[in-house]
């Protein structure tokens, strides 16, 4: 289910960007040539380039570089509280949250900031969590064939907190796992004693 990266040519230019922003400034009831605005669709776009830089990413490329000479280590790899950005693809407002990421590799494995990356290019994108959660393990699985993947993501929600409903404090978690995380109990359990341990490091 790797998604491929948008078809760029048909994106809208810069001043079409800036245009549609001077329309919402005014649907907000503001006048976009007054000076403290006058800059504003210029930064908004700027801002856009920077949430959805995940467009412009192909995930399953982060994942090619790879190492074999791992003799010896047959059990699980985690990289956990990886901090992300996101937007909800509803509101367009912000999704924030952590992924943990697991696999449990066959012969090959991956610079762990490889699994950050591939974190980041979806999350950079508009996003529903269920999706960025399937995306994420499904592309590692893809890419490095390991006994298993597992991804599991909390985060909060503002188009919970700040509109709508306004409800603070509820996180979504989310998980999705694939081989002998879903399979095994065992490796399953496993999985959550490592995610349960406290922090080894101060952030
Ligand atoms: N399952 C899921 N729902 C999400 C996610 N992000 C936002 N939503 C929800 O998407 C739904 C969109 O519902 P709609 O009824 O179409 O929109 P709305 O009238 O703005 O809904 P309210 O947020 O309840 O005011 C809302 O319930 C959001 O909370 C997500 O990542 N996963």
């Amino acid at each position: 289910m790797s998604v491929p990266p948008s078809d760029t040519s048909k994106r809208p230019t810069q001043a079409e960007a800036e245009q549609a922003v001077r329309t919402l400034l005014r649907w907000a009831g503001d006048n976009p040539d007054r000076e403290g605005l006058h800059d504003t669709p210029a930064r908004v776009a700027r801002a856009y380039t920077e949430f959805f830089c995940g467009y412009e990413i192909d995930p399953a490329a982060l994942l090619r570089r790879t190492f074999s000479e791992v003799e010896g280590y047959d059990e699980i790899v985690l990289l956990r509280d990886i901090r992300f950005e996101s937007h909800c693809e509803h509101h367009l407002a912000p999704i924030i949250g952590r992924a943990h990421v697991a696999y449990l590799p066959r012969q090959r494995v991956v610079g762990i900031s490889k699994l950050a990356r591939v974190v980041d290019a979806y999350a950079k994108r508009l996003q529903i969590q269920e999706r960025l959660t399937a995306q994420i393990a499904n592309t590692i699985n893809d890419e490095l064939e390991p006994h298993g993947v597992a991804v599991i993501i909390e985060s909060s929600h503002e188009c919970m907190t700040t509109r709508g409903v306004h409800k603070p404090g509820v996180s979504m978690v989310t998980s999705t796992m694939l081989g002998v995380f879903r399979e095994n109990s065992d490796t399953r359990r496993e999985l959550m004693a490592m995610l349960n341990r406290p922090a080894a490091c101060e952030f």
